[in-house]
């Protein structure tokens, strides 16, 4: 019998994004439903890191404008709840925010006291010290989607994710700059103290090198039925 979740069961990000369009279109799986499932996950994931010990911890989010950002967006709208001090840094302009679904998370976080935003194309020194000062590190700035080289202001959010000393880094789905399906770094790669990659492990995860990008990886359910593999996997 194959081990699930190793690398047999691993899967491409064609496959994924045929499962997840087989979810929500055939079975009626609303991709929304997925992302707030994804960002739950992450959140129970530090939740249970930290033993629910987050009052005035300080969390922020590094998103890019996909829906790799907008699993982010939705997990500290989760932790917020917990007294962390959260904070969104967008990668880009709220108009450059792609899907329905990561559109509908910001515009959720932006009614929000509790979470702080700072957006725009580049990575300003106030937003380098966020990033440094923070004591958690959500990193959801690529993640299936990822293509071609990585440029500002993507470059220096990982740059600076990668610099900070004290924080736990959580990459959501994939490490961003690690190609999911070949395990190989574009240009740079966030390296994370955990992954926590959705409905199946990614092949790119399981190739030999990750782990010292991705740390121990999680495969956390999103309420995808099984039913949505057929005819994929
Ligand atoms: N079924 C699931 O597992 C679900 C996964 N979710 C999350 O969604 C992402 C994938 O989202 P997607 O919007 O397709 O892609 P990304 O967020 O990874 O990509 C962002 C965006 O950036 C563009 N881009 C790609 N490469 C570059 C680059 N080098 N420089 C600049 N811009 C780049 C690209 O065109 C994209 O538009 C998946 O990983 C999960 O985290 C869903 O939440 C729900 C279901
Ligand atoms: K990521």
């Amino acid at each position: 019998m194959k081990k699930k979740g190793g690398a047999a069961a691993a899967i491409t990000s064609d496959q994924m994004y045929s499962i997840e369009e087989n979810g929500h279109s055939g079975i009626g799986m609303r991709r929304f439903l997925m992302m707030e499932n994804a960002g739950h996950g992450i959140s129970d994931f530090i939740t249970g890191k930290f033993k629910q010990q987050l009052k005035n911890k300080k969390i922020v989010a590094v998103c890019g404008t996909g829906n790799n950002g907008g699993d982010g967006l939705v997990a500290v709208r989760h932790l917020a709840g917990y007294g962390a001090k959260t904070s969104v840094v967008l990668l880009g302009s709220p108009s450059d925010i792609k899907s329905e679904e990561a559109k509908l998370n910001w515009g959720i976080v932006e009614k929000m006291d509790s979470v702080e935003i700072i957006f725009g194309k580049e990575v300003s020194d106030a937003v380098r010290k966020k990033i440094l000062s923070a004591d958690i590190i959500l990193d959801g700035i690529f993640g299936t989607g990822i293509k071609r080289e990585i440029k500002d202001p993507h470059a220096s959010a990982i740059d600076a994710i990668n610099k900070s000393k004290k924080a736990y880094v959580l990459a959501i789905d994939v490490p961003s700059g690690l190609d999911p399906n070949t395990g190989s770094v574009y240009d740079k790669v966030v390296r994370a103290d955990a992954t926590i990659t959705f409905h199946r492990m990614k092949k790119g995860l399981v190739t030999k090198g990750a782990r010292k990008y991705t740390g121990p990886v999680r495969v956390e359910w999103i309420g995808i039925p099984p039913e949505a593999e057929r005819g994929v996997l």
